[in-house]
Parts: structure tokens; C-alpha cells; sequence
């Protein structure tokens, strides 16, 4: 397939009120002679891939804002306006431009992310070989390597791909060919050395920043995907590895993918790798084609790139606009006016049109069309079973290995539990029935002490590992239930270990009710409450956008529940518009509960010298604390508090999960 166009003594009056120079587009010449591949090769599970070729048509994009607090008329902002391209199989785009010029946005809708909040416009085409796409054969064949590597640091490189390719690969496929995968996949992203080391994070040390990267594309690779859309790979990443990444994707395109990247600044060596290029400036496409001819057309529209300079950097200088003072911002303005308006002159007509005349012509008979047919239909690759098994695996390997902080929690068990215990040292034997509020008040600090533990770390967790389960969730790795569901039960064994560590220490050097019964009881109450506090905080750390704003809140839902606990406020001491609050508190039943268990059969030294009307007996301390409802209706109503909270966590993290519009 050659493509040869030859633009001869065109004279674009494009620019009539433009200072910049009148350009003189005599001689440009497109070179787009090279073959593009539509042959995979490497791996047998590349023959299976389908070839894509992805084409967009005028694609206008925008969102809606509002003005302000006060004006709620809200005001369009047009983003992307009317950009076309194609991309084909064996080819790979590179989408540049300033900060702000549209790159990102682009990328998501080409990719069908466009967050269905519905607060913005689009309109336009995207077509895949010549038709419109189908969301359910689009995802399955297309991948997303988003800018941020949200990955657990605490995997190894192996065990992060291995995981995504057993859940994403279908069931029918057999593990041994699914284990092969993963080697190939390791293989093919130059992994092999760095398989067995931990991914790590800013704070733990693992793989180089490119190696991460080329984690993060080839956990996306399992599926063998024939489009692969990528924000920014090279973000962050020194000369050397942004050079690795960009080689490692020039080499997946050459196997018969279309890649498509944004990209900010590359170096000359990487800007050589590129097939076609993508400039875009303020929404507007100030070239589409070839990367090698850019230098060609920007010269003959009248900005020749000088001698040993880097056309990337001359490009991005060119197009970007120049904020440093007001003439020059307007210079630069209509620079871009005029840039746009030539690509979409001249440029667009021969570039974009050509080749999408030329498809239509041939290329698109020579890929498989992509329909639900030669794909597995079913959204979800595995069943639930296994889905739940590995995650449960991944969830307690993370649990094990997330040395810092189980440190940090048995330290901080052992600290309060000895810590208390000396300061309460024997406070509950030989007690005088004038202490007996001393007692309750160890019973409630004995409660809250462990929630507080809990709840925090969940705080700081749950957010982070919310952006990872939402890529993975994107992808259709796996239900939400069976990733909350397992994550829920290997970390119920973590809590009771340390609750009974906190309550054996605590309760016989305080000394409390003694007997089998009410030890064990004391311990389910304080483990029922550990998990319900943990339930809270994880319900408000699933609903807040990151770990900061979640520790913002969670104190307030946490010390509003104290505060109606029972300790604090009796009930006939809580006005009447806030008793509901007293329903809502979990500690109000542990609470209830514990003393419940420990007052039953408390005997005070002195309760034979008990003046009339005192509170001399343990059921009168409970008849004066008055826990309203008995210890079965306590414990029933701290589970089902257990319950909703984990069922809102659940309902919030499946709301607030990956939505994809993918109207064009
Ligand atoms: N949801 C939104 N609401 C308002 N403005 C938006 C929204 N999304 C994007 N924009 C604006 O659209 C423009 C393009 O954003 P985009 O993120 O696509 O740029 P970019 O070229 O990828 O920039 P960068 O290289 O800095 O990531 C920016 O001015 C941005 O502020």
C-alpha cells in the first residue's frame, strides 16, 4: 500500500489580518510511502487479534460549567473542535500538544471515556473498520493505559500480570495457556528481570519508573487488546526510560496493533519513533499525518524548523500559545488561528481525506470486522467463584505483606492495651459501689480506643485502593461484590487477633467480670464493634475523592456516634430532634451491650453498707445507666449496623463505579 501526495503552488490567503508572515505553501511534500503492517507476528495468541483501524470524523467535544455559586445558567466550553484522523493496524499515533491543548480529552473520547455524568456535549464519529462501534466488542478489543500507575506495591511484577491475565482471559481458555500468556506478555514489555521484584511505591522502594510503566501497559496487554489508547506513558520518567517505553510501544505497534498515545515534550529520538503525529492547539488540529512530513508541511506553510533542532520542541513552540504578555498571547492566538485554519485548508483535505478515501477503497476488507460474534460475549470473563478466590489470594497476600502498618497496629494494640491497663491496674476488683461510673467509663473507652485504631487505618487505605479498583473495574476484571466481599473476609481474622490481644491484656489487669462467658462476650461485643466502626469508615473513605478529604470527614460520623453512645449523653439528656442520632450511634448498643454483660453479676465490696436509693448493685447500675433493650436486641441491632454499613460501602463503591459514554 503507498500513498503518495504531492501538493504543489498552493497559496493559502488564510491570513489576511494576521501579522504573521504570509505564508507561502509551495512545496509540500507528503511522504507516506511506507507499508503498513497488518500482519501479526510474534506470539500465537497474536493471530488471533483482530486488526483495527480506527477513524474519527469531526469530533466537537465541550462541557457544561456553571458561572458560580449564584449563576446556575451554566456556560458551554468547547474543548475538541471538529477533529478527524485514522489510525491504522501496525501504526502508531502520537497526539501532542501544550498543556491544556486538548490531548487528554481527545484520548478519552476516542477511547469511550467520556464520564457519563452527562455534564458535556459531544457530537461526531468514531468508527471502527468503517463502522460504528459497539461498546461491548469495543472494550474487549481496546485497552487504556491511564496516566497514574495505580498498582499495589506490594505485588511483584509477575504476580500483578498474572492476576489481571487469569481474571481477564476467559474461562474456557486453560491455565497452563493463560500462565504461558503472562510469560509472553513479560517477554514482550522486557520484564523478564525484574518479574520476582515488588512494584513498590514512592515511599517503598521497586521497579524503576520505567519498568513500572511497562507494569501498568502490560497489565493491560494480557487480553491481547488490538487498540491500545495511552495517556502520557512517558510523564515523569527519565530521558533513558521514556525512551524504553515508547521502543516497547513502537514494538507492540509493529506486531499489528494501532496505538494511540498522548504525549507531552518527547526527545528527537523518541519523536522518529512515531508513525503519525497529532498536534493539537486550544481543541483545533493544527496538523494530522505522517510524523516525518511534519517538518515538510510546517515549512511550507511558512515556519521551517531550524537546522539540528528538535521538531518537537519547534512544533510545540510553534503552536503553543504565549501567555507572557498580552501582545504576545495575541501573536501567538492568531498563529494558531491561522495554523488551524491552513491544516483545515489544505492539510486535512489531503491528509485526513486521502486516507480515509483509501480505506474504504482497500484496507478495510483485509481486517476481520469486530463483532460480538468473534469475541466471548459474556461481560464478565470467569465466574464469580474464581474471581472471589483470587482476589481473596490477592487480598491476603497484601495483608501479609503490608509489613509498615500491621507493625505500626499490633504496636499501637499492645501500647493502649498495657498503657490502660496500668493506668485502670485492678480498678474493676474490690471497687466501691460509689466508682461504679469508673467502671463504665473503662467499659466505654475499651470500645471506642480500638474503633478509633480501625477506622483510621481504614481511612487512609480505602481511597488509594479505590483508583486501582477502578482501573481494574474499568478493564471488566472482576464484580465489585466479589473484590469487597473478599477483601472483607481476609481482613476479619486481622481484627479478631488483635482485638483478643487487646482485651486479654485490658480485661485482667483491670480486672472485669471474670467468668468464661462474660470474658468471651466482652471480646464478640469489642470485635462486633472494631468491625463496625471499620464498616463506617469505610463507607464515608468510599464515598470521599481521596484519603485527605476521608479523614476530614470520617472524625465527625465517628464522634457523633460517641457522643450518643450512652457515655456521654444519657438519653433523657438528648433533645428531642437529635434522639434519632441515638438509633444511628453503634456505640449506644456496644455500649448497652457491654455493660449489660459486665453489671449482670457485679458485686461492689461495700454494697451491704448501701444507703437507701443507692446505686449499690450491678442491676442497679444497669437499671440507672439503663441500657433500653437487652443484650440479644444490643448485640442484634450493633450486627445489623455491622451489616448496612458494609452494604453501603458495597452500594457506594458500585455507584461510584467506571461509566463510559460511548455514544460516538
Ligand atoms: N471536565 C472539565 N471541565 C472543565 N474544563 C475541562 C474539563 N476537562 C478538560 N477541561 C479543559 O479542557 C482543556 C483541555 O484539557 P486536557 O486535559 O484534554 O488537556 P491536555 O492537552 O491533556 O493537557 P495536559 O497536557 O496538561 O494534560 C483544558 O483547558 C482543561 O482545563
Amino acid at each position: 500500500m503507498t500513498v503518495a501526495h504531492n501538493i504543489n503552488g498552493i497559496h493559502p490567503a488564510v491570513s489576511e489580518q494576521s501579522s504573521v508572515n504570509e505564508p507561502q505553501l509551495s512545496s509540500i511534500h507528503i511522504n507516506n510511502d511506507e507499508e503498513v503492517s497488518c500482519v501479526p507476528q510474534a506470539s500465537s495468541f497474536d493471530q488471533q487479534r483482530i486488526q483495527v483501524c480506527l477513524e474519527f470524523q469531526d469530533v466537537r467535544f465541550g462541557v457544561r460549567q456553571s458561572k458560580g455559586l449564584f449563576n446556575r445558567k451554566p456556560e458551554d466550553k468547547e474543548i475538541l473542535k471538529g477533529i478527524s484522523g485514522i489510525v491504522k493496524p501496525g501504526q502508531l499515533l502520537a497526539i501532542m500538544g501544550a498543556s491544556g491543548a486538548g490531548k487528554s480529552t481527545l484520548l478519552n473520547v476516542l477511547a469511550g471515556r467520556m464520564s457519563s455524568s452527562g455534564n458535556y456535549f459531544a457530537s461526531g464519529s468514531v468508527r471502527l473498520n468503517g463502522e460504528k462501534r459497539e461498546f461491548s466488542v469495543f472494550k474487549k478489543i481496546s485497552a487504556y493505559v491511564m496516566q497514574d500507575d495505580n498498582m499495589f506495591a506490594e505485588l511483584t511484577v509477575h504476580e500483578q500480570i498474572t492476576l489481571s491475565c487469569l481474571l481477564r482471559l476467559p474461562n474456557t481458555m486453560a491455565i497452563e495457556k493463560k500462565k504461558q500468556r503472562v510469560q509472553e506478555v513479560i517477554q514482550e514489555m522486557g520484564l523478564s528481570h525484574v518479574a520476582n521484584t515488588m512494584i513498590g511505591s514512592e515511599t517503598k522502594r521497586g521497579v524503576s519508573g520505567g519498568e513500572r510503566k511497562r507494569v501498568s501497559i502490560a497489565t493491560e496487554l494480557v487480553t491481547n487488546p488490538s487498540l491500545l489508547f495511552l495517556d502520557e506513558p512517558t510523564s515523569g520518567l527519565d530521558a533513558f526510560n521514556a525512551q524504553n517505553v515508547m521502543q516497547s510501544l513502537l514494538k507492540l505497534a509493529k506486531n499489528g496493533r494501532t496505538v494511540i498515545t498522548t504525549i507531552h515534550q518527547p526527545r528527537s529520538d523518541i519523536f522518529n519513533m512515531f508513525d503519525m503525529l497529532m498536534l493539537l492547539s486550544e481543541g483545533r488540529v493544527m496538523y494530522f499525518g505522517p510524523a516525518k512530513d511534519a517538518v515538510f508541511y510546517f515549512e511550507g506553510i511558512g515556519y521551517p524548523c531550524p537546522q539540528h533542532y528538535n521538531p518537537a520542541d519547534f512544533f510545540l513552540d510553534v503552536i503553543s500559545r504565549d501567555g507572557r504578555s498580552k501582545e504576545a498571547e495575541q501573536e501567538s492566538q492568531k498563529k494558531i488561528e491561522y495554523l488551524g485554519n491552513c491544516f483545515e485548508k489544505y492539510g486535512k483535505q489531503l491528509i485526513v481525506e486521502n486516507s480515509m478515501k483509501e480505506l474504504e477503497e482497500d484496507d478495510v476488507q483485509m481486517y476481520t470486522k469486530p463483532s460480538k460474534s468473534n469475541l466471548n460475549s459474556e461481560k464478565f470473563a470467569n465466574s464469580y467463584t474464581f474471581e472471589f478466590l483470587l482476589l481473596a489470594k490477592r487480598a491476603f497476600k497484601l495483608e501479609i505483606r503490608e509489613k509498615a502498618s500491621n507493625i505500626a497496629r499490633v504496636a499501637q494494640t499492645l501500647f493502649f492495651a498495657v498503657f490502660l491497663g496500668l493506668i485502670w491496674l485492678n480498678k474493676g476488683r474490690n471497687i466501691s459501689y460509689r466508682d461504679y461510673d469508673a467502671v463504665a467509663g473503662i467499659l466505654f473507652f475499651l470500645l471506642i480506643n480500638q474503633s478509633f485504631i480501625s477506622a483510621f487505618g481504614t481511612v487512609f487505605v480505602l481511597p488509594l485502593e479505590r483508583t486501582i479498583v477502578l482501573r481494574e473495574r474499568a478493564s471488566g476484571m472482576y464484580r465489585v461484590s466479589a473484590y469487597y466481599l473478599s477483601k472483607t473476609l481476609i481482613e476479619l481474622p486481622r481484627n479478631a487477633l488483635l482485638c483478643i490481644v487487646y482485651v486479654i491484656l485490658l480485661y485482667w489487669m483491670v480486672g472485669l467480670q471474670a467468668t468464661a462467658r462474660d470474658f468471651f462476650l466482652s471480646y464478640v461485643i469489642v470485635y462486633l464493634t472494631v468491625l463496625t466502626a471499620e464498616g463506617l469508615a469505610s463507607a464515608v473513605a468510599s464515598s470521599a475523592p481521596n484519603p485527605q478529604v476521608a479523614a476530614a470527614i470520617t472524625p465527625a460520623f465517628i464522634v457523633t456516634s460517641l457522643l450518643f453512645g450512652g457515655f456521654f449523653l444519657s438519653s433523657g439528656q438528648i433533645p428531642n430532634y437529635f434522639i434519632w442520632l441515638k438509633y444511628l450511634s453503634f456505640f449506644h448498643y456496644s455500649y448497652g451491650s457491654l455493660l449489660q454483660v459486665q453489671f449482670e453479676n457485679w458485686k461492689f465490696y461495700d454494697q451491704a453498707s448501701c444507703p437507701v436509693g443507692g446505686v449499690c448493685t450491678g442491676s442497679a447500675v444497669l437499671q440507672k445507666l439503663g441500657p433500653s433493650l437487652s443484650l440479644g436486641g444490643n448485640l442484634g441491632l450493633l450486627i445489623t449496623l455491622l451489616v448496612s454499613f458494609r452494604a453501603l460501602t458495597y452500594a457506594i463503591l458500585r455507584l461510584r463505579g467506571p461509566k463510559f459514554d460511548q455514544t460516538l
